[in-house]
């Protein structure tokens, strides 16, 4: 897939968004790099959805860019969106067709060359869902087990960029670090990802980057450091400081 020269996969340049009277992002700036995985925090109602709307070309900035691999959405959004997987808090899949049937459909509604048995296996073995629920329809799987398949699609579509939209919510200890360890893999393999979320501990353990947002402003863009990548108390205080006049 040839893309357009940029400096980063996903890229929010001065984005403005006003719904009526109310203006929900103010100059929103931020750049995620291929193989880099940025959490978005912030308080309810600080912009993060529609930010997401936004890359999705759901909603279309006042002012400024959101740019899929240099692909402006609001001008070219088939560009962008091909090139993006879109994971949602509550996976929507087709409950009575199988984990593996539910790639195989929705690679044939994308028009993918990608359909081929070992792209598949390979996506599968990949996000480390157990090879006998392959074959299960997924009505009866969890939350977890449906973001597997989720993500096993854009593997297997092998788009550069995931946009997660509260990955761990209702999750368990367990299903967080097995979630982590999958966006590891996806970074592994070069994937941009962007993570909308409030869960702090899961950001502090797996993001590269954790900007704060507050009434649609980035406050502040903290990056990985050391053993230690952050401070996860540290990080707890700027988070409950958000959105306080300086
Ligand atoms: N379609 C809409 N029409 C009018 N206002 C909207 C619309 N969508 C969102 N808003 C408002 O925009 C602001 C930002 O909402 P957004 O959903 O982006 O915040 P958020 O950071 O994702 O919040 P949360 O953590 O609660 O999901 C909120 O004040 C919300 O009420």
């Amino acid at each position: 897939m040839s893309d357009k020269v940029s400096t980063g996969a996903l890229e929010a340049i001065g984005l403005e968004h006003h719904f009526g009277v109310k203006t929900v992002l103010r100059g929103l700036s931020f750049t995620v790099e291929p193989g880099q995985i940025y959490a978005l925090l912030g308080g309810n109602g600080a912009g993060k959805s529609t930010t997401l709307s936004v890359f999705l070309g759901l909603v279309r900035p006042t002012a400024g860019q959101a740019r899929v691999c240099g692909h402006d959405v609001a001008v070219d959004p088939r560009a962008a969106r091909s090139r993006l997987a879109y994971v949602p808090e509550n996976v929507a899949l087709y409950e009575h067709l199988s984990a593996r049937e539910n790639i195989d459909y929705f690679l044939s509604i994308a028009g993918s060359e990608q359909r081929s048995p070992a792209n598949l296996d390979e996506a599968l073995e990949a996000v480390g869902l157990a090879r006998e629920a392959w074959e299960k329809r997924v009505g009866g799987f969890s939350k977890g087990m449906r973001q597997k398949v989720a993500i096993a699609l854009a593997i297997a579509r092998r788009v550069p960029v995931l946009l997660l939209d509260e990955p761990t919510s209702g999750l368990d200890p367990r299903a967080t670090g097995d979630f982590n360890r999958l966006l590891d893999t996806a970074r592994g393999r070069g994937v941009a990802t962007l993570m909308v979320t409030h869960d702090l501990l899961s950001a502090a353990e797996i993001a590269d980057r954790i900007g704060f947002l507050a009434q649609g402003r980035l406050e502040e863009e903290l990056a990985a450091t050391g053993p230690e990548r952050f401070d996860v108390r540290a990080l707890h205080q700027r988070y409950a400081r958000a959105g306080e006049a300086p």
